[in-house]
């Protein structure tokens, strides 16, 4: 038997919630129940509450019903408007109180086309909420001397508030060396390896916490997802995404469990999790098999998979099988429209953090 709630988007102002309780035998039944509303208060425009708790008091009013369960959808396209807006008012606020304007200093090398995509939307998302962005095209063969001058100059610019160098870069450069060099206070990447390590320590804070990572918590909040001494998986250990994932849910006192290509059951492991974060670049390799019923799903994955009925003759889809996750799942991210969006949303955030830090503005 399984739990899912969700606020009844017809009566959230009463707090009504509707529960479906799907049994063994496929039936679900459906109860309604009046209690407190579970997490987010400052985000009213944002989706129903869920909670990852069965209602201890409740009521049941209505009879069964034979129904196909169907996941909640996690909206990042829409959380990650919200948060621009969020982040134009703030960026308004600075600017008006003592004429600063936060800066983010990009600098890609080569000419891979994902890279470019990326970067320009990262540029759009500054000028959408107010931020300059500077950017820096360098050819694939440039030097890693380059690439280090340029740093060392967004390091001294005062204007410059952030310092993103995008990934992956050319095989002849040293990432450690480049990703070392940016100045921790300008790491809105969170990439440094002492944030990584002020991030590992407990009773110690990073300067600024990695995008994607921070922007499934961010998803886990806003739609309140109780993480607290919830067993989490986290597919996938690399140091922009699996591990830094691992190391927030751990901060948010979850039972951590991470799952990588050596593990040798993936599957039994991932089937515990109440929390799924995936990052790994397969696919659709989480089956519906692989997920316990009413777990919190965040796929991090992005797979050009082949598409010819779509115009770019592939289409994006996530490491978890989509349609299978919504029947089984209480909630689930899309791919796209989940966690990208909130990725560059958590970038234009790392980098108005650093603008206000850099002049003590609270
Ligand atoms: N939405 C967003 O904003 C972002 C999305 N992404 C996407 O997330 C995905 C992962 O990115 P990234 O972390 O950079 O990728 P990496 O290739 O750096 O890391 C992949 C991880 O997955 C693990 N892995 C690979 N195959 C398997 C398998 N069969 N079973 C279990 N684990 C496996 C690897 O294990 P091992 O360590 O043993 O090799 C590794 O730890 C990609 O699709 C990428 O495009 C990435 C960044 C941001
Ligand atoms: N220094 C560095 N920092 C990064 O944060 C970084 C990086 N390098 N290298 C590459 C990865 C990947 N990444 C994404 C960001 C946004 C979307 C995104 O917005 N995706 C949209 C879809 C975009 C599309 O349609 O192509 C979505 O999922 O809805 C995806 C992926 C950041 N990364």
């Amino acid at each position: 038997m399984v739990s899912m709630i969700f606020n009844d988007p017809s009566s959230a102002a009463a707090f009504h919630r509707l529960s479906f309780t799907r049994f063994s035998n496929g039936l679900v039944s459906l109860r309604r129940f009046v209690g407190p509303l579970h997490v987010f208060s400052n985000t009213p425009t944002l989706p129903r509450a869920l909670s990852l708790h069965a209602p201890r008091s409740s009521r049941f009013i209505t009879a069964s019903m034979a129904a196909e369960p169907s996941a909640k959808v996690i909206d990042g396209k829409s959380v990650a408007k919200q948060i621009r807006e969020e982040i134009s008012a703030e960026v308004t606020k600075l600017k008006e109180a003592i004429g600063v304007v936060p800066g983010l200093a990009v600098i890609l090398v080569g000419d891979r086309k994902d890279s470019a995509t990326y970067v320009r939307n990262k540029k759009k998302a500054c000028e959408s909420v107010g931020i300059n962005s500077f950017e820096v095209n360098l050819p694939d063969d440039a030097s890693e001397q380059e690439v280090l001058k340029y740093i060392s100059d967004f390091n001294g610019d005062p204007s410059v508030h952030g310092i993103l160098v995008q990934l992956p870069l050319p095989s002849h450069m040293n990432e450690q060396n480049i990703l070392n060099a940016v100045t921790i206070e300008k790491d809105v990447d969170g990439f440094h390896p002492l944030n990584i390590g002020h991030l590992a320590m407990r009773g110690s804070e990073p300067l600024f916490v990695p995008c994607t990572p921070k922007g499934c918590i961010e998803l886990l909040h806003r739609y309140g997802v109780d993480i607290k001494g919830k067993r989490a998986v986290v597919i996938g250990r690399s140091n922009i995404v699996g591990m830094p994932a691992a190391l927030l849910l751990q901060r948010e006192d979850a039972t951590v469990t991470i799952v990588h290509s050596r593990t040798k059951n993936p599957e039994e492991i991932t089937r515990q999790a109440d929390i799924i974060i995936s990052a790994v670049g397969q696919p659709n390799m989480v089956r519906g098999s692989w997920i316990k019923p009413g777990a919190v799903i965040i796929d991090v994955g992005i797979n050009p998979v082949e598409d010819a009925t779509s115009p770019r003759g592939y289409r994006l889809v996530g490491d978890v099988c989509y349609d299978e996750a919504c029947k089984i799942a209480a909630a689930v991210t899309p791919v796209p429209g989940g966690v990208g969006p909130m990725t560059i949303a958590m970038l234009l955030s790392n980098t108005v953090s650093s603008a206000k830090r850099a002049y003590n503005f609270n």
